[in-house]
């Protein structure tokens, strides 16, 4: 799939901007903070809903404006579809598709399909667990659109329990009168079934994935590896019931200590993915250069994936060539280069490698000029 108009009207910088796309390589150039990020952060929310920079949508609304519009035209094969967001932050943002009435945000999710490589990609492996359970699930999400229903279920649960349990917790603190916790086995049952099924998505990604990712390591970092996926958490059998009795027992046996804590100590918001390298986990052991690598084979290991399954996703490269020595940035660019869209940005031409050639726009004070 290949976006062919990107539109921005009060999205970060841009009071407005209309930006004609074609397949192949495009290069956004510019010195530093222009908008050069900006253009394709816009392009990855219309894909996943949010940002790869922030967890809120208040920052992506031009500073003084009430509301930011996102528009694509996104081409797969012989359809072109027009998807459209309205960000509203404090409020709940609107979508349409081809210019229907309103449909839900997570009714476009599918149409346009991103995998974003960024210099907080790093993140992915040094950083906490919850950087690779949102990689694991906006994948999931990529595979199946209908998973995203299924996250902000189990999201909206946890939130509820968590919130029955605090106060449960609070109470028994303060030796007031209890809470009434008659509804807690129906908020069990409720994040055992949601989880149960995002947790066997994540299961069945990781079983691709890792495969993939090992082979692009390879590619990236010849006699390296070998890199391995491992899920860190209880897996309470292999199908999508014994999942979900496993996870209502876990919560069954946790429940005590919940209300003494006051938190939900069980589910796949818990878990974490394990990345081997050799022997050794590569949090805390790889080096700067290994870690760079392995961000990269995650991510050309999901587009692969994605590719495979029949959707090709659109590569956007936002300032990663500036970050890698000239060994890792040469493979990474002939790896790419074939994609059927690939959006690069860049403060410099020479960051961008000459096997990316294509079109070129640069980016400064506000405007995005074809070159
Ligand atoms: N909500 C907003 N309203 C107005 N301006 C914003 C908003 N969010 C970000 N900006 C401005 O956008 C600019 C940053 O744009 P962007 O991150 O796209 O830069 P860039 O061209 O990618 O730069 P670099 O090469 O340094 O990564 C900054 O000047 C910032 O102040």
């Amino acid at each position: 799939m290949h976006v062919t108009h990107l539109s921005l009207a009060d999205f970060r910088s841009y009071a407005r901007a209309e930006v004609p796309l074609g397949p192949g390589v495009t290069a956004f150039l510019g010195p530093n903070g222009q908008g050069k990020t900006n253009l394709v952060e816009a392009v990855g929310y219309l894909a996943t809903l949010g940002s790869h920079r922030v967890a809120a949508d208040a920052p992506l609304v031009r500073a003084g404006a009430q509301r930011a519009v996102v528009r694509a035209q996104v081409r797969q094969g012989e359809r072109e579809q027009l998807v459209e967001l309205e960000l509203n932050p404090g409020r709940a943002n609107r979508a349409r598709i081809n210019r229907s009435s309103q449909v839900r945000p997570r009714d476009v999710l599918g149409i346009l399909r991103t995998v974003l490589f960024a210099p907080e990609d790093l993140a992915l492996v040094k950083g906490d667990p919850g950087e690779r359970r949102r990689f694991a699930d906006e994948l999931v999400v990529a595979r199946a659109p209908r998973m995203a229903g299924v996250r902000s279920d189990y999201e909206r649960v946890l939130k509820q329990r968590n919130s029955l349990l605090k106060s449960a917790a609070m109470a028994r603190r303060h030796g007031g009168r209890g809470v009434d916790l008659s509804t807690l086995d129906v908020w069990d049952q409720h994040l055992a079934r949601a989880g149960a099924e995002l947790l066997a998505q994540r299961l069945d990604l990781l079983a691709v994935l890792g495969p993939l990712a090992d082979k692009a390591y390879e590619r990236l970092a010849p006699g390296g590896g070998p890199l391995a996926l491992e899920y860190r958490g209880p897996v309470p059998g292999a199908s999508r019931e014994e999942l979900y009795a496993g996870l209502l027992a876990a919560l069954g046996e946790a429940r005590k200590q919940e209300i003494e804590r006051g938190v939900t100590l069980v589910g796949p918001h818990r878990d974490d993915v394990l990345l081997r390298l050799g022997e050794l986990p590569a949090k805390g052991y790889a080096s700067h250069g290994e870690s760079w690598s392995y961000a990269l084979a995650l991510r050309l290991a999901a587009y692969e994936l994605l590719k495979s399954e029949g959707h090709e996703p659109v590569l956007v490269l936002d300032d990663v060539f500036a970050e890698l020595d000239t060994r890792r940035r040469a493979r990474l660019a002939e790896l790419v280069a074939g994609a059927e869209q690939v959006l690069v940005t860049a403060a410099v031409p020479e960051d961008v490698p000459e096997v990316l050639e294509g079109a070129r726009f640069s980016v400064a004070d506000g405007e995005v000029t074809p070159e």
